[in-house]
C-alpha cells in the first residue's frame, strides 16, 4: 500500500512538473533571453481573442513605455518568444548585419502551418541563392515605369463606384472598394493580366481573399501555430482554400500573359519575367506560385492600406485636403495625371510620407533569427537562434529624431521643397528612423510602384471628390495584423470637374 501511495504521489508530481514546464515554456521567455530587456506579459498576445481591441490602444497601454525606455522588449508571438526592437540604432545594426540577423519567414518558423502554406518561400522571405534568383526575376519588373493610364482608368471606375455607393447608402465603407482598385492596378499594370475586380466582389481573387483572410489572421492560430499539426476541420478547409487560391492566381498570371512579351527575360515587364522564368525552368512551380502570392500580397495590400490611412488623414484634416486639392488643380490638366509632375509636388509627397511614418501598413514584423551569439547595441546579449523583429510604429515616432511632436500628423515637418523632402526621406531611412519600407539590403522593391500609384490615385480623388469622415465611424484601428483604420466609413461629394 505504502509503495502504491508513493508511486501515485510520484506520478502526480511528474505530471504537475511536466505540465508546468510545458505551460512555462509558453508563458515565460526562455532562460537564455536577455535579462536586461523587459517582458511584455504573455496574455498581451491573447487580448484580441478575449475582447474587442484596437492596435493603437494596445500599444499605448502595453508597449509604448517599455519600448521607448528600453528600445527592446521580449514578446510572445507566432508560437515563439521574440525580442522586439525599436531603438533606431538597434534596427540599423540588424539591417546592416543581415547575415547574423537572418530572415526567417513562416516557412522556416512554422513550416507545417497554414500561414506557411500561404506565404511560403518567396522574394520577401527567402535568403541566399534563392533570394538572389528571385530578385533577378522580380527587381527589374518593379523598377520599370508602368503604364499610368491603367491607374487613371481604374481610378475613374473607382470614383464612379464610390459615388454610386454614396448615393445608395449615404456613406461608403472603404476597405473593399480600395482593395478592388489596388488589385486591378496590380494585375493590369504589373502582371499584365486582369483580375477583373472593380465593382465585382464575386471576382475569384477578391472572393478567395475574403474567404482566406479570416483563417490566416485568426489570432488563435497566429499565436499557436503548433495547432496546425492537428487535422482540425476548419484548418483543413483553410488549406484547401489556400491551395485553390495559389493555383488560380498562378493560372491567371500564366494565361493572362502568355506570349505578350516575346523578349522573355530581357523584358522589363514583371508579369513577363515571372512567366518566362517559370516556362524556362528558372522557377519551379512552387517558387512561381509563391512569388506570385508575394507580389499579389505586397503589391495590393500595402497600397490599399496606404490609401485608406491617407484618405482618413485628409478627412480629419479638411484644411489640408483643400490645400492639396488646390496644389493639384494649379497644375496643367496633363501634369495632374503625370507621374513625374506629381512626384515634384512637395505637399503630395510629404502627405504620403507623413501618413506612412505614423501608420506604417506593416507596423510590426517578427521575421529574423540570429545565426550566432551577438551583442545588440552595447549590452543586450542575444544567443544564436533568438527570434528578432521590429515595431515600426514606435521607431517612426522616435522623439529624438522627429522632435517632441513626433506623434502628431504634420506633413510640413518633411520640408517645403521636393529636394528637402527627399533628402529627409533618405536621411531618416539611412538612420532607421523611418522604416515603413524596411531598410538596408532588404528594402522594399515596390516603393516606386507604390509611390506612383499613391500620387496618381490622390490626384484623381482630389480632382473629383470631396470627402469627410462619416460621423458614426467609431475611429478604431484593426485589432491585429496590418495596421489600418477598421471599417473606415467616408462620405463623398462629387466636385464640378466630375460633372463636366
Ligand atoms: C505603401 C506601400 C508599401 C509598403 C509600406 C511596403 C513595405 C515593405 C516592407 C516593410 C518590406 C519588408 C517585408 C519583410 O521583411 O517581411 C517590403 C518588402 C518588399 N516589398 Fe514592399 N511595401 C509596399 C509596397 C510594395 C509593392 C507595391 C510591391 C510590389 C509588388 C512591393 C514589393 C516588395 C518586395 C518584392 C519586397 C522584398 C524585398 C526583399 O526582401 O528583397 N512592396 N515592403
Amino acid at each position: 500500500m505504502f509503495y502504491l501511495v508513493v508511486a501515485v504521489v510520484f506520478l502526480l508530481f511528474i505530471i504537475t512538473w511536466g505540465s508546468y514546464r510545458v505551460v512555462a515554456g509558453y508563458v515565460v521567455p526562455p532562460a537564455h533571453f536577455p535579462k536586461n530587456v523587459p517582458t511584455i506579459p504573455f496574455y498581451y498576445t491573447l487580448l484580441p481573442l478575449l475582447k474587442e481591441v484596437d492596435q493603437e490602444g494596445l500599444w499605448h497601454k502595453y508597449l509604448k513605455k517599455p519600448l521607448t525606455e528600453h528600445g527592446a522588449v521580449k514578446i510572445y508571438f507566432g508560437g515563439a518568444w521574440n525580442v522586439l526592437i525599436t531603438r533606431p540604432t538597434y534596427i540599423a545594426q540588424v539591417f546592416k548585419q543581415d547575415d547574423v540577423f537572418l530572415k526567417a519567414g513562416n516557412h522556416v518558423k512554422n513550416p507545417h502551418s497554414v500561414l506557411a502554406l500561404y506565404t511560403g518561400e518567396n522574394i520577401i522571405s527567402s535568403i541566399g541563392e534563392n533570394w538572389k534568383r528571385f530578385s533577378y526575376i522580380v527587381k527589374p519588373g518593379l523598377q520599370a515605369d508602368v503604364d499610368t493610364t491603367i491607374i487613371v482608368k481604374n481610378a475613374e471606375k473607382l470614383i464612379k463606384l464610390l459615388l454610386d455607393e454614396q448615393a445608395r447608402k449615404g456613406a461608403v465603407i472603404m476597405s473593399s472598394p480600395l482593395q478592388q482598385y489596388t488589385l486591378a492596378n496590380l494585375s493590369e499594370a504589373l502582371l499584365g493580366s486582369s483580375f477583373n475586380t472593380i465593382g465585382n466582389p464575386e471576382a475569384p481573387m477578391t472572393k478567395l481573399q475574403t474567404e482566406i483572410k479570416p483563417h490566416i489572421f485568426n489570432p488563435f492560430y497566429l499565436n499557436f501555430p503548433m495547432l496546425d499539426h492537428f487535422k482540425i476541420a476548419s484548418r483543413e478547409e483553410a488549406r484547401r482554400l489556400v491551395r485553390k487560391f495559389k493555383a488560380e492566381l498562378a493560372n491567371i498570371v500564366l494565361s493572362g500573359h502568355h506570349h505578350k512579351h516575346p523578349e522573355g527575360m530581357d523584358s522589363s515587364h514583371l508579369g513577363c519575367r515571372l512567366v518566362t522564368a517559370y516556362e524556362t525552368g528558372i522557377l519551379n512551380r512552387y517558387h512561381f506560385e509563391q512569388n506570385c502570392v508575394s507580389t499579389f500580397l505586397a503589391g495590393h495590400e500595402n497600397p490599399q492600406i496606404l490609401l485608406l490611412s491617407m484618405m482618413r488623414m485628409l478627412a480629419e484634416h479638411q484644411d489640408l485636403q483643400v490645400q492639396l486639392r488646390q496644389k493639384i488643380l494649379d497644375l496643367s490638366p496633363e501634369d495632374q495625371l503625370s507621374a513625374s509632375a506629381l512626384a515634384n509636388l512637395p505637399l503630395l509627397t510629404s502627405v504620403i510620407y507623413e501618413t506612412l511614418r505614423l501608420y506604417p501598413p506593416i507596423s510590426q514584423l517578427l521575421n529574423r533569427r540570429t545565426t550566432e551569439d551577438v551583442l545588440l547595441g552595447d549590452n543586450i546579449l542575444l544567443q544564436a537562434g533568438t527570434y528578432v523583429g521590429y515595431n515600426g510604429y514606435t521607431t517612426n515616432r522616435d522623439k529624438e529624431f522627429w522632435g517632441p511632436d513626433a506623434e502628431e500628423f504634420r506633413p510640413s515637418r518633411w520640408g517645403e521643397t521636393i529636394e528637402d523632402i527627399n533628402s529627409l526621406f533618405r536621411r531618416a531611412s539611412s538612420k532607421s528612423t523611418f522604416i515603413s519600407f524596411h531598410g538596408g539590403k532588404r528594402t522594399c522593391l515596390g516603393i516606386k510602384f507604390a509611390m506612383t500609384g499613391a500620387r496618381l490615385s490622390m490626384s484623381m480623388f482630389l480632382r473629383n471628390l470631396e470627402w469627410q469622415l462619416d460621423p458614426t465611424w467609431p475611429k478604431k484601428m484593426t485589432p491585429a495584423g496590418p495596421l489600418m483604420p477598421k471599417m473606415l466609413r467616408l462620405q463623398f461629394k462629387k466636385l464640378e470637374a466630375m460633372e463636366s
